[in-house]
């Protein structure tokens, strides 16, 4: 079978299905998943020329991550959507969404949106879907993007890091809010707030700004919890499907818990720098590591995996938010000037599983965390985030029981620093397959980047 070419069928020994993982053949047709025959039944009709048989491989839903900054047009040099799709690819991420910030401009008007749309095709080589950008003033902007084909909204409580994208107050976000009401639109929130300090600490001398603890301590708990206490107000007064982004506290998860309980169409992400790292690892200067919210302790972080294994927590992403090397101030490393976002897009699903494994979780909640609810976010779950007949066929080829090493040779995401250089990460991906056709195998980018991997509505790929 030549590679690059529409499969007609994948086999596995290890399928991860909705309600199991068992052996099944994956018919495909026209890029889409036509049946899965389990038990042995086997399809006849299927050309053999374009079988993947993949042995006991385990093949997953391909991953859906909902929480990507590709930084084109504008900041191409920080990410662009060349590099940031092919690390996806070499990650096993067949659908990305691009956050509406940190290009220039941001996708805030219709026609920012329809320059971002031109710059990504023919550059992608998984599917792309776009948020919109909430900021101040511009609610009349909302329905002409939904109208375009964004499935949803970002806006920030607190300095977003950029300043063409400003945060929002809570005027602005009732003005977005009316009209979000009836549209089936979510608003997502980077929730954290700053806080009048009643009695600032005061220092003899300033906190050393190399030392994590001093960034750690610029970014507390309360300035979360401050921020999603707002977000559910506005949940249950507009009753628009609001979504909190990269929760690093678990001091919010019992008012996220209530306010779920009490009917808010509330949901919640967190990353994989909360789950996989803790701040009492974060050397003296080591700003690659800082991201807003800030990662916190290692006792916040197992309240974080209980959240997530409570399924309080629905969902888990990268927010890959990468910039060039001279922005980390790694010559200083004064972590209070160094930009905040931490590059990881690629090893998502590694990062997760190493992790997860030891916890109890299976392949299954992998699927629904970092497929099927984060499809299900952006309103393709019709299409990914799952394996079902009628679905596109995306997939992910991976071995959850083999181990690599992070080596610089084969990131492919434009910032190659990242905390987790050097680390061991049990769950290495083999092939990614894109409605049928394969994008990644073992290193190599089979087919090239095409146009009609942009997502710009549920039911639709240009
Ligand atoms: N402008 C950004 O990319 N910000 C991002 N930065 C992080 N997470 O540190 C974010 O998601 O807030
Ligand atoms: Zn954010
Ligand atoms: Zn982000």
């Amino acid at each position: 079978m030549e590679v690059g070419s529409e499969l007609t069928m994948v086999r596995s020994k290890r399928v991860v299905l909705n309600s199991r993982t068992c052996p099944a053949d994956i018919v495909i047709k026209g890029g889409k998943i036509v049946e899965i025959l389990t038990d042995g039944r086997t399809s006849a009709q299927t050309p053999r020329e374009k079988i993947l048989d993949v042995g006991d491989l385990v093949v997953m839903a391909g991953i859906v991550d909902s929480h990507v900054h590709v930084n084109e047009p504008g900041r191409t040099d920080w990410e662009g959507y060349w590099t940031a799709t092919k690390s996806a690819a070499a990650g096993g991420i067949t659908t990305i969404v691009d956050m509406p910030l940190n290009s220039i401009p941001p996708t805030t008007t219709l026609e920012n949106f329809q320059m971002k749309l031109q710059m990504a095709r023919g550059q992608c080589f998984v599917d792309t879907a776009f948020w919109g950008g909430v900021i101040p003033g511009n609610q009349s902007a909302l329905l002409p993007m939904i109208k375009a084909g964004v499935p949803g909204f970002k806006c920030f409580l607190i300095h977003s890091g950029v300043d063409e994208f400003p945060h929002v107050a809570e005027v602005d976000l009732e003005a977005a809010m009316a009209e979000l009401q009836g549209t089936g639109c979510v608003l997502l929130f980077h929730a954290e707030k700053e806080l009048e300090r009643v009695n600032p600490p005061i220092h003899s001398e300033a906190p050393d700004p190399r030392d994590y603890t001093t960034f750690l301590n610029s970014r507390t708990d309360d300035m979360e919890l401050g921020a999603i206490r707002i977000v559910i107000k506005l949940c249950f007064q507009y009753k628009v499907h609001c979504h909190i982004v990269h929760l690093s506290s678990a001091e919010a998860v019992p008012i996220i818990q209530e306010a779920r309980k009490a009917g808010a169409p509330l949901t919640v992400e967190t990353t994989h720098h909360y789950l996989s790292l803790a701040a009492e690892e974060i050397p003296t200067g080591a700003t690659h590591y800082k991201c807003c919210p800030p990662i916190r302790g290692r006792c916040n972080q197992e309240k974080l995996w209980s959240a997530l294994k409570a399924g309080i927590i629905d969902m888990v992403v990268s927010d890959h938010s990468p910039c060039t090397a001279d922005l980390k101030r790694l010559e200083t490393g004064d972590f209070m000037t160094a930009w905040g976002g931490i590059s990881s897009l690629q090893f998502g699903l590694p990062l997760f599983w190493t992790a997860a494994r030891q916890r109890g979780f299976t392949l299954h909640d992998t699927m629904n965390l970092m497929c099927k609810n984060t499809a299900k976010l952006c309103g393709i779950e019709d299409r990914k985030g799952s394996l079902a007949p009628g679905k596109d066929a995306d997939l992910v080829v991976w071995n959850p029981d083999k181990e690599f090493e992070v080596k610089e040779s084969i990131i492919y995401h434009k910032n190659k620093l990242t905390p987790y250089l050097g680390r061991r990460l049990y769950g290495e991906v083999f092939i990614t397959i894109v409605r049928g056709n394969i994008v990644y195998l073992q290193g190599q980018f089979p087919t090239l980047p095409s146009g009609e991997h942009i997502l710009v509505n549920a039911n639709s790929a240009t």
